[in-house]
């Protein structure tokens, strides 16, 4: 049974899922790094939110760890390439918070407009303050949207409704999905110059660091609102200090800062300033749908192998799941024998996809082809990490697809190409079970097996005898036996299924035989 740990707070909907779908759960929050890396090993799955960083050395010490589930959107506290690397699927919930978090970036935005916060303060202190409050109406207002995804066009949609006018500024927004949002797409420093309110809500990421920085606040006008919801980092805190306390921008709201948890900070105090702990994403429905998601997506993936929101491995839908599995087997299995075949580098892997399989998501089985290639020298290596392994090894991959399958009702041809020559593998699903249907140029029909030995020899009388004896005196019995020729007399390849794996000194004898030209031992 797969067993899961949850070290961020969650709503208990994630247990309940894990529960009920069979999966052991173990919920152990408030843990430092050296106590995760002692227990993380016991897990196959790890769900978390934003305060466990699933780091280098965490993910190097989870040993069976296959999956890393974020109950919310950003995953910039986890280690995606270290993950990658170590095979482990990261998945997060790209929708499940995303309202509540436009709903918060609103509720700043009139907080800061209104000062709500400090008027509420004060009031409960007994001052009844009512002169020293004169807000900004919204009404008629520019609101500047700092990229406008999922819930900056949310925002967009919120405000609309308000009555405001919304310009946005994200260099991936269509001008038809601009004007479909019913917002003007603008530059950036057209943004900072014409906002009355701004409002951030990108990733943080190289080209989004600082956006909002001295230079580009020294450019807005008078008065101005800044909100951030998003990410710490995307404002430069300090610059907007100062600018709160030049009287320049009228109120700030940040619920995410540089630093997290941020206990003590230049900008506490700072009149006008409104800061909330990490709150956007915290509202009931958000983290039940969330953690529901992440635990639902999870066990998909450790009960079926179906994924789904994966940062870095194709998604594979849990109907597709059970459809790709033996054609994923195939895949994985061409690409294992062939990794054993192949002994010099590869330069190029190219998989043909022949006949129906080629009208099925055929990302899973390419990662597994290339994952079964890449083993023999990386046992580590998984569907996962294949793609980014070869990419890194400058193995160009290649795909090809055609409906017409000549002998199968589906095809799947693997070839490598070394700087020799080129080598192909040919499978097909005969009843459910995978086959080899050609080999090396040499047309057959083979089984694979745990344990099998490759020959490939001259076509001459006496040599299946002479092989049979060999085997015989090493004590390894033979379970099948496949053979093909190009032509007779010409080259012959054997395909021999043994119940014990060949050695290497059962093979040197074979290949002392006359007119054999390899002898290789094969283990799936
Ligand atoms: N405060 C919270 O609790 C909370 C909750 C949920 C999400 N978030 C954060 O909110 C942010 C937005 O989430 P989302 O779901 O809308 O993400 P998203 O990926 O849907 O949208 C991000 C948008 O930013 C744009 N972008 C990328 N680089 C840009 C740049 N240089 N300039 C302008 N735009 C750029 C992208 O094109 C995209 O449209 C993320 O950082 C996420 O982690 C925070
Ligand atoms: O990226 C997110 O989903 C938000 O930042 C929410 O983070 P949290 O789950 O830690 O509240």
């Amino acid at each position: 049974m797969p067993k899961v740990l949850i070290s961020d707070k969650m709503s208990n909907a994630a247990t309940e899922v894990f529960r009920n779908r069979g999966i052991e759960v173990d919920v152990i929050t408030g843990l430092s790094k050296e106590e995760i890396i002692n227990i993380i090993p016991n897990y196959d799955g790890l769900a978390v939110r934003s305060s466990t960083r699933p780091d280098g050395e965490i993910i190097a010490a989870a040993a069976k760890l296959k999956v890393i589930g974020r109950a919310g959107i950003g995953v910039d506290n986890i280690d995606i390439k270290a993950a990658t690397d170590r095979g482990v699927v990261v998945m997060n919930t790209p929708f499940g918070n995303a309202i509540t978090t436009a709903e918060h970036a609103i509720a700043m935005l009139f907080s800061a407009a209104r000062q709500v916060p400090s008027a509420s303060v004060r009031t409960q202190n007994g001052e009844w303050p009512k002169s020293d409050y004169k807000g900004m109406e919204l009404f008629n207002k520019t609101l500047g949207i700092i990229g406008c995804g999922n819930i900056g066009a949310l925002v967009a949609e919120r405000a609309l409704g308000l009555k405001m006018k919304v310009i946005a500024f994200d260099p991936y927004l269509t001008p038809e999905r601009a004007v479909k949002l019913g917002v003007e797409k603008v530059e950036l420093d057209d943004l900072f110059k014409r906002a009355d309110a701004i409002t951030l809500h990108t990733p943080l990421v190289e080209g989004t660091k600082n956006i909002v920085n001295r230079e580009r606040l020294a450019m807005t006008k008078k008065g101005v609102i800044v909100v951030n919801c998003a990410r710490g980092g995307l404002v430069d805190e300090y610059a907007l200090k100062d600018a709160l306390d030049a009287g320049h921008v009228r109120a700030a709201a940040l619920d995410v800062f540089a630093v997290e948890p941020a206990k003590s900070h230049p900008l506490f105090g700072t009149p006008n300033f409104i800061a909330t702990p990490h709150l956007g994403a915290s509202t009931i429905e958000a983290q039940e749908n969330v953690a529901v998601q992440v635990a639902e997506q999870m066990a998909d993936y450790l009960l079926t192998g179906a994924i789904s929101n994966a940062l870095n491995t194709p998604s594979i839908s849990a109907e597709e799941a059970p459809r790709l599995k033996p054609f994923v087997d195939l895949a994985d299995k061409l690409g294992r024998m062939m990794g054993q075949l192949v002994h010099d580098p590869i330069k190029t892997v190219e998989l043909t996809y022949k006949g129906a399989v080629s009208q099925l998501n055929t990302n899973p089985m390419s990662a597994a082809a290339l994952s079964g290639l890449l083993k023999a020298a990386m046992p580590e290596v998984n569907m996962v990490s294949a793609p980014v392994i070869a990419k890194e090894r400058g193995i160009e991959v290649k795909e090809s697809y055609t409906t017409e399958a000549e002998r199968a009702e589906s095809l799947i041809r693997l070839m490598v190409e070394t700087s020799e020559r080129k080598f192909a593998i040919v499978g097909t699903i005969y009843r459910g079970e995978p086959r080899i249907v050609r080999l090396f140029g040499v047309q057959m029909d083979a089984a694979f097996f745990p344990n099998m030995l490759y020959v490939r020899n001259e076509d001459r009388p006496g040599f299946i005898g002479k092989l049979g004896a060999i085997l015989g005196d090493a004590g390894v019995n033979i379970a099948t036996f496949s053979l093909g020729r190009m032509d007779e007399g010409g080259e012959a390849v054997c395909l021999v299924a043994v119940d014990a794996p060949v050695d290497a000194v059962v093979c040197d004898t074979i290949k002392a035989v006359s007119l054999v030209q390899r002898a290789d031992p094969i283990t799936l």
